[in-house]
């Protein structure tokens, strides 16, 4: 028999992908914020118990958390809220899945390491956050690994997509309208994608659901790694070459330290991830991250004349 699939998040970044990706693997319902209040179903993750509720009234077999409170800056101003969405939502949703006998896929970031060293973290790496989002997003993992539930925890960095906002689109955006753009270049991560997430999501969570002991926290991150700036300039590059109409080209986008771009919430230096794990448990290969951001470009930018 199919498995039954409650998605939450489903208008974001990786939720609008898996909503693509998972469609294959099983009967899929998705719940926005909004539920779908003629049948008393609740997506909120504001609402935890709501939304335990709804979980016991359709006895999923798998629960794929795609909601959070992703906005770095914001969180600072915003702890509880963070909170409640990124910890005590997961953690509802896991001790459910635990009661129901179900899987959680859930997702973490490179925001719960302190940033230090230059080598890729592994996921069994000592984590330490630097802000708000980064403290609660470990806690919801802490919550989500404690409730005894089968989980996929998979923790990736930098995504992007071209529904939804993101870096890239800020800077081809920021490009557009000024002469110059300043981008911090020490702080080194992977952009991923989030079509590549979802993909890879169906696919973990497919061998997973045939072989329950690949539960477990895997790190899942394009290939290669740049700077925020590198990042920037590839984008910007690309898309002038490609016929965008950009004030700046990439020779006017300022490497600056950290320290020279504050934000309320400070970021990790070293948001590099180690996939070797999760590579070798399913027999995936990672492609560069130039791959998905070249993609990413194709789709959003406006067709050159004549190609
Ligand atoms: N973005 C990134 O760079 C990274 C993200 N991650 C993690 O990946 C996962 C997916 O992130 P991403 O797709 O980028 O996130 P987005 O910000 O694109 O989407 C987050 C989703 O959460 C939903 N949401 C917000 N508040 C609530 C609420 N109260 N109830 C229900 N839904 C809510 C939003 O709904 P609405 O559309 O209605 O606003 C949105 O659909 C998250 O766990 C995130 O922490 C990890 C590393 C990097
Ligand atoms: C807009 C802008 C940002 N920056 C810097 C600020 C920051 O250090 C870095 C990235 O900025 P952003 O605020 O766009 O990205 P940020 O929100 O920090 O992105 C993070 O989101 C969460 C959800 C994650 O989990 C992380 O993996 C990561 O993707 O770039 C510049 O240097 N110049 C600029 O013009």
């Amino acid at each position: 028999m199919s498995p039954q699939i409650l998605l939450l998040g489903p208008n974001g970044q990786v939720g609008w992908e898996l909503q693509r990706a998972l469609g294959p693997l099983g009967d899929l319902t998705s719940l926005d914020r909004h539920g779908d209040p003629a049948r008393g179903w609740c997506g909120d993750l504001s609402q935890p118990e709501a939304l335990a509720e709804t979980v016991r009234a359709l006895r999923p077999d798998v629960i794929v958390n795609a909601a959070a409170h992703t906005a770095v800056d914001r969180a600072e101003a915003e702890p509880d809220l963070a909170r409640q969405l990124n910890a005590t939502a997961p953690g509802v949703l896991a001790r459910e899945a635990a009661a129901l006998g179900a899987w959680l896929v859930h997702y973490s970031t490179d925001y719960v390491f302190d940033g230090s060293g230059d080598q890729p973290r592994d996921e069994d790496a000592p984590t330490g956050p630097l802000n708000t989002y980064g403290r609660t997003k470990l806690e919801g993992e802490q919550l989500v690994r404690g409730s005894g539930c089968r989980h996929l925890l998979l923790r990736t960095s930098w995504v992007y997509a071209a529904r939804g906002g993101n870096f890239a689109k800020t800077m081809l955006r920021l490009a557009a309208e000024r002469d110059r753009l300043s981008v911090v270049d020490d702080q080194i991560g992977a952009p991923t994608g989030a079509d590549l997430i979802a993909d890879v999501t169906a696919h973990t969570l497919r061998a997973a659901l045939r072989q329950p002991a690949l539960a477990g926290t895997y790190h899942l991150a394009a290939a290669g790694e740049t700077s925020w700036h590198g990042y920037a300039r590839f984008v910007i590059a690309r898309a002038r070459a490609a016929g965008a109409s950009l004030q700046v080209d990439d020779d006017a986008i300022d490497p600056v330290p950290s320290s020279a771009f504050p934000t309320p919430a400070a970021r990790p230096r070293n948001s590099r991830l180690a996939t070797a794990r999760l590579q070798a448990a399913f027999g995936l290969v990672l492609p560069p991250w130039q791959r998905g951001v070249e993609r990413l470009l194709a789709e959003i930018l406006p067709p050159m004349a004549g190609r």
